[in-house]
């Protein structure tokens, strides 16, 4: 296709097909594949086309909508438009269609990934607008405002307000003058204090709030952790999620079990519990900072032994009873799942926040015998395409 042929600003009137992976539906145009967003499945709507580099496919936001979807809702986010805010993809659909469109996405990847076909349901989290998230990061515009990203762009969209995170957050930086170019990352931690801190381009980073250590509450524990290291980000979901581990990894649970990508050890507290004090816990992460802090919180645990390293370079050896692991998006790949796989633990608990990664990782272990036992994804980010699930398999 030549410069000229490319449909990059062209409208069409086009049928929104089914939801795809990544916060968008399908729809067909001339024998292309248009990925469509700001549309729901079965609505009838003009796109315009934002990306097209030729090939079968091409990426469109839906400018007008002709014949809207009953789950369609006005976007609560005065950013959620064509050319606004990138970071929520379902403003524009109902609580419940979220979440239904969320299920459909993990079944699919399932289905088609793992050869699985299984009924999904996306369960919702606590908490409402202004409650869903705790972290947050923020980029500065040429004018020294604080925004976010557009959608597949550098463009920067300043903001005054998130609707999805804590209200203060966002309000407190957009009072601001920022460096330019820099990002600010922004927590909230469990007693309502604020920690945020500017990384400029160049330059060592600058703290503006707070003392940089959030104190968190998971797993009947209180968690002193670095406030821009990892923690979930909904207020509710370590506290869930540690609780999901907690019931899969229990009895008969002998005396090893490993939490691999285990950031300060969410998990490994609840799993040291469980294999007891002549028990042994072997946590894996790689951020130092994250290892530090998870020896400082769990030092009262000396079954727990903290290895700062990638995983996928460590030797896996023993024969653990349980597995948790918790990779970021892209998994866990398949020289982990087979080093993980010849150990032969009986369980393994597999918290993904991608599911094509969830999917690949569990065709990669059912090859070794496990099968998938059960499965629960919950809506952790509420008006975004992104889903948490947490599988268990066994053998
Ligand atoms: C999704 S977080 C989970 C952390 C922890 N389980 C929790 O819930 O708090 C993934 C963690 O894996 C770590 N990580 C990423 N890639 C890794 C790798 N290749 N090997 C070890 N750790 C890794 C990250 O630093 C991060 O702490």
């Amino acid at each position: 296709m030549t410069q000229a042929q490319t449909w990059t600003g062209r409208r069409l009137e086009v049928e929104v097909g089914a939801v795809a992976h990544g916060g968008h539906c399908v729809a067909r145009a001339d024998g292309r594949v248009v990925f469509v967003r700001h549309a729901l499945p079965g609505e009838r709507v003009v796109v315009e086309v934002t990306e097209d580099k030729g090939g079968s496919f091409c990426r469109a936001d839906a400018v007008e909508v002709l014949e809207p979807s009953p789950d369609r809702v006005a976007a609560p986010c005065p950013l959620a438009h064509p050319g606004g805010c990138g970071g929520c993809d379902w403003q524009h659909a109902s609580a419940e269609a979220q979440r239904s469109l969320k299920a459909t996405v993990v079944a699919e990847q399932l289905r088609r990934l793992a050869g699985l076909d299984l009924d999904v349901e996306v369960e919702a989290l606590p908490g409402g607008l202004g409650d869903w998230r705790t972290r947050l990061r923020m980029v500065v515009d040429g004018k020294g405002r604080a925004g976010f990203r557009a959608h597949r762009s550098h463009k920067v969209v300043p903001a005054r307000r998130c609707t999805i995170a804590y209200p203060d957050l966002v309000e407190e930086v957009a009072q601001q003058h920022w460096t330019r170019g820099a990002e600010l990352d922004l927590t909230a931690d469990s007693m309502g204090q604020m920690h945020i801190v500017e990384r400029p381009q160049r330059g060592r980073p600058r703290t503006v709030s707070g003392d940089g250590v959030a104190v968190e509450r998971a797993g009947g524990r209180e968690w002193r952790v670095d406030a821009h290291g990892f923690w979930q980000v909904h207020p509710e979901a370590a506290d869930l999620y540690a609780e999901i581990v907690a019931e899969w990894a229990a009895a008969p649970l002998g005396g090893t079990a490993w939490d691999l990508y285990g950031g300060a050890g969410l998990f490994a507290a609840v799993l040291a519990e469980q294999v007891g004090p002549d028990g042994h816990v072997l946590v894996v992460e790689s951020s130092r900072g994250a290892v530090a802090d998870g020896r400082d919180n769990l030092r009262d645990l000396p079954q727990v032994r903290f290895k700062a390293g990638l995983v996928e370079e460590t030797t896996l050896t023993g024969r653990p009873d349980v597995v948790v692991l918790d990779p970021p998006r892209k998994g866990a790949g398949k020289a982990v799942v087979d080093a993980i796989a010849a150990c032969e633990p009986s369980r393994v608990i597999y918290v993904a926040c991608d599911p094509a990664a969830l999917a690949r990782d569990v065709a990669g272990f059912a090859a070794h015998g496990y099968r998938l036992e059960r499965l629960r994804a919950f809506d952790a980010f509420p008006m975004t395409h992104h889903v948490e699930c947490i599988g268990l398999l066994a053998r």
